[in-house]
């Protein structure tokens, strides 16, 4: 008999030892310190005194359209293999999402190992991001003018400070990324050690007035871009003037960009720039829908009757008189639906990223008045589209 209870900061090692075994990663010193998880509120599923699940939440902030929220960010998610398929992520799961109600957190989000395993809890996939890579073995034509206002090189230390309001005033301006404190800019984007990165140096920091890129750089010719925020499209053509021209380099690999990045547009030869891959980032779960959709802004004046499907979280099932607009509201109702959807796709839809038009049309949303869901795409609609650079 599997019980779900709290893992005490105690056994916080023991979560580390099964993340190694159900990830397949040896767990290095660097790792074994587990900053995450001393900060997480740690749930386990303990047959007798064996840990044989787990999973770990973070209390964070996420940025959605026009406002932050509190968000349960879920990691660490494993069960051993001795213990799989009876139920044991599903209990972990239930706990997780009983707690961020009564926490009044109106949202959740994970990254998932598997895309085909969270659509049951109510989480959609609401953010992709793509890989780029840059040929700089010939200068980098861009077509954008560059602000060219100084860049400096700061260091590490240091840079917790400068970045954090960079990055703040780009989160109001694009949803999708976490709150970053002191000890998770040092610990995870300016982190020494990167398994993902062996052979590259540490992370170096160069800061424009209205922007900033972290990169770091390997003896074989490559720049590897680790985050880079830019406050106008002027200010992105500087920062990737100074990458694409670092001496001894001939290529720049981002592996995390929006899907709406503006190099391979910037460009002046389009062939130089090549998008590598398109990838799911963000699922997002809806805690608390009428809570979520009222607290974001929308792009216009309009009212619609949601019919929502959710199945774990019973409060948030029915219909919902919804106004967007700019005073927002959200309330039950009896009246007929105009669109009828499942807790899940209202989540992916929520950032501005998939489009209710696009969930109708495969058949996920049901529209029952016609160009609702035109409308409603419309209401949700982001200049920016949703992004994270944050992994958990
Ligand atoms: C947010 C993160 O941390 S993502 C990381 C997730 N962890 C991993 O991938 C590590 C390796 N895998 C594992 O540890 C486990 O197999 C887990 C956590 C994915 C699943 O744990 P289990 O206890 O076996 O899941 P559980 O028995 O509760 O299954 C629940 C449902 O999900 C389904 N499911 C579980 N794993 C998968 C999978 N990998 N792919 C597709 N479906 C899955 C089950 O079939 C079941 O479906 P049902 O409700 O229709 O019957």
């Amino acid at each position: 008999m599997v019980e779900i209870r709290d893992v005490p900061q105690s056994e916080v090692e023991r979560m580390v030892d099964l993340a190694g075994m159900v990830f397949h990663v040896r767990i290095d010193d660097y790792e074994r310190d587990s900053w995450k998880l001393r900060r997480s509120e740690r749930i386990g599923a303990y047959d007798g005194d064996d840990l044989a699940g787990q999973l770990a939440v973070l209390p964070m902030r996420l940025a959605v359209p026009g406002a932050f929220l509190d968000c349960s960010a879920v990691s660490f998610v494993g069960v051993l293999p001795t213990h799989r398929r009876k139920g044991i992520l599903t209990a972990l799961m239930d706990r997780m999402l009983a707690d961020a109600v009564a926490a009044g957190r109106p949202v959740a989000a994970l990254w998932a190992s598997e895309g085909a395993i969270y659509g049951r809890y109510g989480f959609g996939l609401a953010t992709r991001a793509i890989g780029l890579e840059a040929d700089t073995s010939r200068p980098l034509g861009l077509r954008t003018a560059a602000d060219e206002r100084p860049l400096r090189l700061v260091d590490v230390a240091s840079a917790p400070g400068v970045l954090d309001p960079i990055h703040i005033r780009a989160l109001s301006a694009r949803p999708g990324g976490l709150v970053r404190d002191p000890e998770w800019w040092t610990r995870s984007i300016l982190r020494p050690v990167d398994v993902e990165a062996a052979g590259f140096t540490d992370p170096r920091v160069v800061v424009h007035p209205a922007g900033y890129a972290v990169y770091r750089s390997s003896g074989n010719q490559t720049i590897r871009l680790v985050d880079l925020v830019a406050e106008t499209p002027q200010v992105e053509a500087a920062l990737w003037r100074y990458l694409a021209s670092i001496d001894l380099t001939s290529r720049v690999h981002a592996p995390s960009r929006p899907v709406d990045d503006l190099l391979p547009h910037m460009a002046t030869d389009p062939d130089q720039v090549t998008v590598k891959e398109n990838y799911g980032a963000l699922w997002l779960r809806l805690i608390d829908v009428p809570a979520a959709l009222h607290a974001r802004t929308w792009a216009t004046e309009d009212t619609f009757v949601l019919e929502i499907e959710d199945t774990r979280i019973p409060a948030n099932s029915g219909r919902w008189r919804l106004t967007t607009g700019a005073t927002p509201a959200c309330d039950p109702t009896t009246d007929p639906p105009d669109l009828a959807l499942a807790a899940a796709d209202l989540a992916a839809t929520y950032l501005g990223g998939a489009t209710p038009a696009t969930l109708t049309r495969i058949g996920a949303i049901t529209e029952h008045t016609p160009g609702a869901a035109a409308r409603l795409t419309a209401a949700m609609a982001v200049p920016l589209a949703p992004y994270i650079n944050d992994e958990f």
